[in-house]
């Protein structure tokens, strides 16, 4: 029999199924990761495949073993990892390896072994292995590359893997209950710790086996245990245990009564799971509407039929809340997958998974891969989040792999959000999806009122521009009532731009009506989208006025000022800079669940899915940092943010108030998050994509040209221009190539096409061959990378 490898070798030329004899008596399966040789080494690979002929001319090599006991694979992601390598631009290596936890990502090792007996005979090679990379002594060095040389010695590599699996000790009972009865009449008095032992074997002998952290916890000592091993009371063996990540889940939780529009989606969304329909719904709710609630007993319906369910979340909001309610409600059948974890503790997750040991998995971006068998419903949390695209290879989009698997379990998808991507929403326009609204907040609350103001005209408090009179009177008085405040200060405005004071003017592209980015290094501002380029102003363009400025500011610049102006308020900061550490997340929101700070300042990470009861107020110290950003979905980013953020406030029975700071007010995306409407701003908004000829109406791919040398990017950019423009067809627009930020890339200039399309049958080929043929001018050290549906172009 011959097995079809996918070998662990990321390039184009390796790109594709290599055959291997399967030795007699080796069990295999299509999933299994096996080591082959390769060249003169040995690396680890997948099974993708069998057959009985091979297209190889030559003689096949065998198949050197299997790594794990139990195909870590699934025939089903196998699959899937074929039709998402095309679809992607990736190499399928790539693509298998990220379905799996990274301590299972291969580690290669470059070791000298003695061959001749001379060789083997020097106390040089007594010890352990000797790692090549570990060697920099230069007489060691020498002397290597003599054994070499002789060849009294050769490399070889060794293939490891990082995953430890734990161990422990389970004690199984020997003797029947009556057994222990008799022993424990003859045991002695004084024999504390055995006469313990026997008692609990007597009274709890259906909870035997035990492991020996259970007894440990139970005060029964390890001597205790080994001396009734000895005495042939009880038998031992090694077994593997796995880690459980802290459960944050304090009760089990009950179904609440759903309210008619939840009920009505339950509805929907149940027959569909019931009938094992491979429909996606687009869950659209206002904030806090209850969707998780929805999700709940819809799980528990997929759960009911026999079958599982699989919830991703944004990384963000996965940690304290999310996880917490699905393990309140499913308890020990939750497996939870996110980065937060340890790698053991993601692998050992990850296992029961596998094993079927886990009925619900909840997770980040990458769960979507979680090796889930029968999957009866799908979940995706706030569908709108740019992190379910991976912004590195492989740049898959967790919602279009769901989709997918939607489809091969023949389940429903559930995408939603209080405010949907606006593709998302433009399918179910189409009929793609299937829309289901829920308009209320779950007990009927109001939304908060919303309060532009207008930083053009209004006074600051404190010595910095940050903070408006109005928004500190209004923080004093939740401080008086003992409310809490949520500050949001996007950090995505980092980017430079150029604003005017006086009149509100932002610098854009006379191409794209997207702002122009600041280079300093080459002192212009610069389209990333088109490549248009301008000086640096030094007066308004529009008014005229030299109170011009280049606006950036940041979460600690704000922290400072809140300390000047309320002493006594206590602040939590949560942003990338204080969440780095494990756990950190969780502490910074519990404490402020428990009411231990006032005011919680941070970044988009605190905007979303987070329901504290006593939030009144949620202040926006920057509405316009994302609004400038020269992409096209800027505005949707924006709006989409300050929805959410402003549905942190007023949640329970205390009313909710939210104050946007910015300079633009007349923009319509803040001024239609004022209204707290998604449809409002989804009809403008498929305007102004229409009027651009941006997405949903167009696709687009993003192609990158990287080279170390600016030259040779270029070239190959306006050669592959060439040949798009001479292959495809009206409508299709394509943009660049444009340089993109210099230096950004550890010294790579990159070059940008975009292509914008509605139909090309044959993109996706051609684009394939342009990739490839790139790949022959290697030699220059130039890369091509497609991006489909990009999130950012930049
Ligand atoms: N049927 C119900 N009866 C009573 N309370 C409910 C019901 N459904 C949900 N809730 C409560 O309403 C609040 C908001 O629900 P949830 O957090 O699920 O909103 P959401 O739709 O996810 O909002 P967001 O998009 O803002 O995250 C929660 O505190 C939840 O416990
Ligand atoms: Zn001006
Ligand atoms: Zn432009």
């Amino acid at each position: 029999m011959i097995a079809q490898v996918i070998v662990d070798v990321a390039a184009r030329q390796t790109d594709r199924v290599f055959d291997y004899l399967v030795p007699e008596g080796l069990e295999i399966s299509i999933g299994s990761r096996v080591i082959v040789p390769f060249g003169n080494r040995k690396v680890q690979g997948f099974v993708v495949g069998f057959s009985e002929k091979s297209q190889f001319q030559g003689q096949l090599k065998d198949l050197l073993l299997v790594v794990d006991e139990m195909p870590p694979l699934t025939k089903e992601l196998v699959a899937l990892s074929a039709d998402l390598a095309q679809q992607i631009f990736a190499y399928r290596i790539s693509i298998l390896k990220t379905m799996l936890p990274s301590v299972m990502r291969a580690n290669y090792r470059k070791i000298l072994v003695p061959v001749s007996d001379r060789a083997k005979a020097m106390p040089f090679f007594a010890g352990d292995v000797l790692d090549l990379s570990k060697i920099s002594d230069p007489h060691l060095l020498k002397l290597v590359s003599q054994l070499l040389k002789n060849g009294d010695a050769e490399v070889e590599y060794l293939v490891e893997d990082k995953a430890k699996k734990k161990m422990t000790v389970l004690y199984t009972p020997l003797l029947s209950l009556e057994g222990y009865q008799e022993l424990l009449t003859k045991v002695k008095k004084n024999a504390v710790q055995q006469q313990k032992l026997l008692t609990d074997l007597f009274e709890n002998f259906a909870a035997y086996p035990k492991t020996r952290e259970q007894l440990e916890g139970q005060k029964i000592s390890l001597a205790t245990l080994n001396s009734a091993v000895k005495k042939g009371w009880l038998g031992q063996k090694q077994v593997e245990s796995y880690r459980k990540p802290a459960v944050l889940a304090k009760e089990k939780s009950q179904p609440k009564k759903l309210n008619d529009e939840q009920e009505a989606a339950y509805e929907a969304i149940t027959q569909d799971v019931q009938e094992r329909k491979s429909q996606t719904f687009l869950l659209e709710g206002v904030t806090g509407s209850g969707k998780t609630e929805v999700y709940l007993q819809t799980i528990s319906e997929a759960l009911k039929i026999g079958r599982t369910a699989l919830m991703l979340v944004p990384e963000i909001s996965l940690t304290p809340q999310m996880v917490a309610q699905v393990q309140a409600r499913f308890g020990k059948e939750v497996a939870v997958l996110h980065s937060a974890l340890s790698e053991g503790e993601r692998y050992d997750e990850w296992r029961r998974i596998r094993r079927g040991q886990a009925k619900v998995v909840v997770g980040a971006r990458s769960a979507v891969f979680a090796p889930l068998d029968n999957i009866g419903l799908i979940i995706i949390d706030e569908e709108h989040e740019g992190t379910y695209k991976q912004d590195k290879n492989p740049r898959y989009h967790a919602r279009d792999v769901a989709i997918w698997r939607s489809r091969y379990h023949h389940c429903p998808l559930i995408l939603g959000s209080a405010t949907p991507s606006l593709g998302s929403r433009a399918r179910a326009q189409k009929g793609l999806f299937k829309l289901i609204t829920l308009k209320k907040r779950a007990k009927s609350q109001a939304l908060p009122r919303v309060d532009l103001i207008d930083l053009k005209h209004v006074q600051f408090a404190g010595g910095q521009f940050d903070i408006s009179v109005n928004l500190a009177e209004a923080i004093q008085k939740r401080l008086d009532r003992r409310e809490q405040v949520i500050l949001l200060l996007n950090r995505r405005g980092f980017a430079n731009f150029m604003l005017c004071r006086n009149c509100g003017y932002v610098l854009k592209c006379p191409n794209c009506d997207l702002s122009l980015t600041m280079h300093k290094d080459t002192g212009v501002m610069q389209c990333h989208y088109c490549g248009h380029q301008e000086a640096i102003p030094t007066f308004c363009p529009n008014c005229h006025d030299r109170q011009i400025r280049f606006l950036g500011t940041g979460t600690q610049k704000v922290e400072e000022e809140l300390g000047e102006l309320f002493p006594a308020a206590k602040v939590l900061r949560m942003d990338v800079d204080t969440t780095r550490r494990k756990g950190s997340y969780e502490k910074i929101l519990t404490a402020f669940g428990q009411g231990e700070a006032d005011i919680l300042l941070g970044t988009q990470m605190i905007a979303k899915g987070l329901d504290f009861p006593n939030v009144t107020l949620v202040g926006v110290i920057n509405a316009d940092t994302g609004l400038w950003l020269p992409d096209y979905n800027a505005s949707e980013k924006t709006f989409e943010l300050l929805t959410q953020v402003a549905g942190r406030a007023g949640r329970a029975d205390k009313e909710g108030q939210v104050m946007i700071q910015t300079y633009n007010p007349d923009h319509y995306a803040i001024a239609l998050s004022q209204k707290q409407d998604y449809e409002l701003f989804y009809a403008k908004e498929m305007q102004v994509r229409r009027a651009g000829n941006y997405p949903p109406y167009f696709y687009t791919v993003l192609v990158t040209i990287a080279s170390k040398n600016e030259q040779n990017a270029a070239r190959e950019a306006f050669n592959i221009k060439r040949v798009l423009m001479a292959q495809l067809h009206q409508p299709t627009i394509i943009l660049g190539p444009a340089p993109a930020t210099v230096s950004r890339l550890k010294n790579q200039y990159l070059y940008q096409i975009l292509v914008k399309y509605k139909k090309e049958d044959k993109l996706n080929a051609l684009l394939h061959q342009l990739q490839d043929q790139a790949q022959e001018i290697k030699k220059y050290g130039l890369t091509v990378e497609i991006d489909t549906e990009p999130e950012r172009i930049m």
